[in-house]
């Protein structure tokens, strides 16, 4: 065996060194080429398509493949070797195989899907579906230029029949830093067939936390760019994400894969943006304390809930036929007289507006008539008897002109909305009524707050609606596809409103239900946004396994989502293990007697400092409420120079050691976690609460403890049989 392996880093190591001497070949002739600067188009191109390659060929240089597949076609005479890497590269002399396969080519998909076994197996190319055999699938780890591992998951002369997940746990057993990070040579079957799966359909996933639908989202991007080239672009794609500093901290991603230019942004801001709104800084957190500070509990969410209400299609009916009924009724009631003598009748008006101008959407059509009535003025203005006639029909025309205009409805979403749910007074003539189908709860709350300027998360999709219903779309531009990351925290409506810009349905749309932990506004089953697509335009997988926690870790939770959450939808843990979830109770050991700082605070700050004491390179302290957040860092601070708090206002995530309210922990990891108060005094019985639990549990990858009072809810108390109890050096 030590032969084998020995062999095979020899056979890899001088593998690699032909590659790179055929790599430096190709670069020093790229540099070689003069660089042209002249304004010739085609010489142009050429020119960066060069620049292209030299800095392509740099980056491989430090690492150019990470993957092997040893492969022969049912047609094929031999079985070829072929290198796979972030990004292809073609040989220097015509041969009949790349120097590296990019990972994204048909037949590097065999290097993901072949799950072992003596059966063919085949790969859909653009000719047709490839069969043939594999005869080993191996991991090759070189980092700048040096090999450092080579491990093989697959030989057909050796190995039993499955593809071993040796190498996969050797990847997530390393410590994270302050980035999520590319998966291409660990990427699971799974996970790949979302990565690849066709552009236009609106995917759903639901994936159990840690199951890499972050990651595999952006790797789909990355799939989409390279499969459907000439129809897409990077700048028309977008990620749409929880917060600023989740978008920071998935932000390396892409570049790694060769990718850039994707827009990248939470719907708040692209929703502000696109409606060219000002929305108040404060508004999310504010909603946040709302729902998360609330004293004994979550308030309890129904389908009036405004959150649920405002994200249901039953309002976006009532905003179509408000405008339906606007429209038809917005020509005003009379006759255009700018002046006596001079009249426009109002059925020549109507004929503009009902036919000629018919296919624009409302303000255009308005924009459109008013446009051909100034016109109309100008050719009257022509038939006036003298100059001094004329001066003042052109000034009386302008005064009635513009108080004509004013008769129209005023073609504004937040104008509109406003008049939907009776937050301003509604000119008799238009034809807006609060509907029936508004309940009265929020009614009366949202007339309050659009009274006093407050504008909610929630608001932003009906109000997206109406300006699309007002103006279509404007630009004309639509996204190429659309990624959705925490979607559990989206309402029907948003994806509905978004489905209106974007091409073909396009979407990657990923979420975890055990997750929703913003129930009172996001969708409660993912049949909710399937409901939105045509059967043949969605398609829905689920990601069972999970890969960022150890097998204790995973356990644990999994016990909190069958016992709190009263969920099925459990993780399948790879087969890694660690130290086992640890369960300490305030005030007993590590701090008793450390006078001031005896009881909780001593020991969350003990539990730091001997976790921080580990080769864990982020730690984190959860706790229950953002106030308590503060009020440890306050005090923590002064022990750990490098500590920092996340408040939910923050762009950039640093790593190291944090300190954070739970529910802004999602879709973050750390190499350990210390769940503090984690009691009843904090969490109580409710699914909610669990879920709340859940999210706080599964973020950590090596190690999880969790501090309480003594008074564990009872899906904690249901889990503690396989956890350990107490100090670990109490032990
Ligand atoms: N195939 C894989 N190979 C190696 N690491 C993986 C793989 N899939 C996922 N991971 C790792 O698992 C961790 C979780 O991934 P990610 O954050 O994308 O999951 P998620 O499903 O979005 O999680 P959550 O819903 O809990 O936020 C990351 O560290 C990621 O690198």
């Amino acid at each position: 065996m030590e032969d084998n392996i020995q062999s095979a880093y020899q056979e890899e190591e001088s593998r690699l060194n032909s590659a790179l001497t055929e790599i430096d070949t190709v670069l020093e002739k790229l540099r070689n080429t003069p660089v042209y600067t002249g304004h010739e188009f085609t010489e142009q191109a050429l020119e960066a398509s060069r620049e292209q390659k030299r800095k392509d060929l740099a980056k491989l240089r430090q690492e150019p493949y990470f993957g092997r597949l040893d492969f022969q076609g049912n047609d094929e005479d031999e079985r070829k070797a072929l290198y796979i890497g972030k990004i292809g590269a073609d040989r220097e002399q015509v041969s009949d195989r790349p120097l590296v396969i990019d990972w994204r080519a048909p037949v590097a998909s065999l290097f993901y899907s072949f799950t072992g076994g003596a059966e063919p197996a085949s790969y859909e190319a653009p000719e047709g579906l490839i069969e043939g055999l594999v005869y080993l699938k191996r991991n090759v780890v070189i980092r700048k230029e040096i090999l450092e591992r080579v491990a093989d998951t697959y030989n057909r002369d050796s190995d039993g029949p499955a593809v071993s997940d040796e190498f996969l746990v050797y990847r997530l057993g390393e410590n994270k830093d302050n980035r999520l990070r590319d998966i291409v040579s660990t990427i699971q079957e799974e996970q790949d067939k979302i990565i690849r799966a066709a552009k236009n359909t609106a995917l759903i996933i639901q994936g159990v936390a840690g199951s890499g639908k972050t990651t595999v989202a952006l790797h789909r991007l990355a799939f989409l760019l390279y499969q459907y080239k000439d129809q897409v672009s990077a700048e028309k794609m977008i990620i749409f994400a929880p917060n600023r500093m989740f978008l920071d901290y998935i932000s390396d991603v892409l570049p790694e894969l060769g990718v850039g230019n994707i827009m990248q942004s939470t719907f708040p801001d692209w929703a502000a943006q696109t409606l060219g709104l000002e929305l108040p800084e404060q508004d999310a957190t504010e909603t946040l304390n709302r729902w998360f500070e609330a004293k004994g509990g979550m308030p309890e969410i129904t389908e009036e809930t405004q959150g649920r209400f405002k994200g249901s299609t039953v309002l976006m009916e009532i905003i179509e036929s408000s405008i339906k009924l606007l429209e038809v009724n917005s020509v005003p009631e009379d006759d255009f007289s700018p002046w006596e003598g001079a009249v426009l009748r109002r059925s020549m008006i109507l004929r503009w507006h009902n036919e000629e101008y018919s296919p624009y959407p409302p303000a255009k059509r308005k924009e459109r008539v008013m446009a051909r009535i100034h016109r109309w003025i100008e050719m009257e203005l022509k038939k006036s008897s003298s100059t001094a006639a004329m001066k003042d029909h052109k000034k009386k025309g302008a005064q009635r002109e513009k108080a004509y205009s004013a008769k129209w409805p005023k073609y504004d979403p937040l104008t509109i909305y406003k008049q939907i749910f009776r937050a301003v007074k509604v000119p008799e003539s238009w034809p807006i009524e609060p509907s029936e189908a508004i309940p009265a709860s929020v009614l009366k709350e949202t007339a309050k707050e659009l009274k006093k300027g407050i504008l909610r998360e929630e608001d932003l999709p009906p109000l997206l609606y109406i300006h699309y219903l007002l103006n279509g779309n404007e630009g004309g531009d639509r996204f190429d596809h659309v990624v959705i990351d925490e979607a559990q925290d989206f309402s029907p409506f948003q994806i509905a409103v978004l489905d209106l810009y974007v091409r073909g349905h396009s979407f990657t749309i990923l979420g975890d239900l055990s997750q929703g932990i913003h129930a009172y506004k996001g969708v409660h089953a993912w049949a909710e946004m399937q409901a939105l697509f045509a059967p043949e335009h969605t398609a829905y997988h689920a990601l069972t396994r999970s890969y960022r926690s150890t097998m204790e870790i995973i356990e644990f939770a999994n016990g909190i989502l069958t016992s709190g959450v009263g969920s099925s939808l459990l993780a399948v843990p790879v087969f890694r293990s660690g130290n086992p979830v640890r369960l300490i109770s305030y005030g007993e050991g590590q701090s008793a007697g450390n006078g001031a700082e005896s009881g909780r605070i001593g020991d969350v700050r003990a539990a730091l400092a001997a976790l921080s004491g580990r080769e864990y390179r982020t730690v984190a302290i959860l706790t229950r409420s953002l106030r308590e957040a503060e009020e440890l860092y306050a005090v923590l601070t002064e022990h750990f120079a490098d500590i920092h708090l996340i408040d939910g206002s923050m762009t950039e995530y640093r790593g190291g050691l944090s300190v954070l309210p739970v529910y802004l922990s999602k879709g973050l990891e750390f190499d350990a976690v210390i769940l503090a108060d984690a009691d009843l005094d904090h969490y109580g019985s409710a699914a909610w609460d669990a879920k709340l639990m859940y999210v706080g549990c599964t973020r950590a990858l090596h190690e999880l403890w969790l501090l309480h009072n003594g008074g564990l809810p009872s899906y904690v108390q249901a889990t503690a049989g396989e956890t350990a109890t107490g100090w670990p050096n109490a032990e």
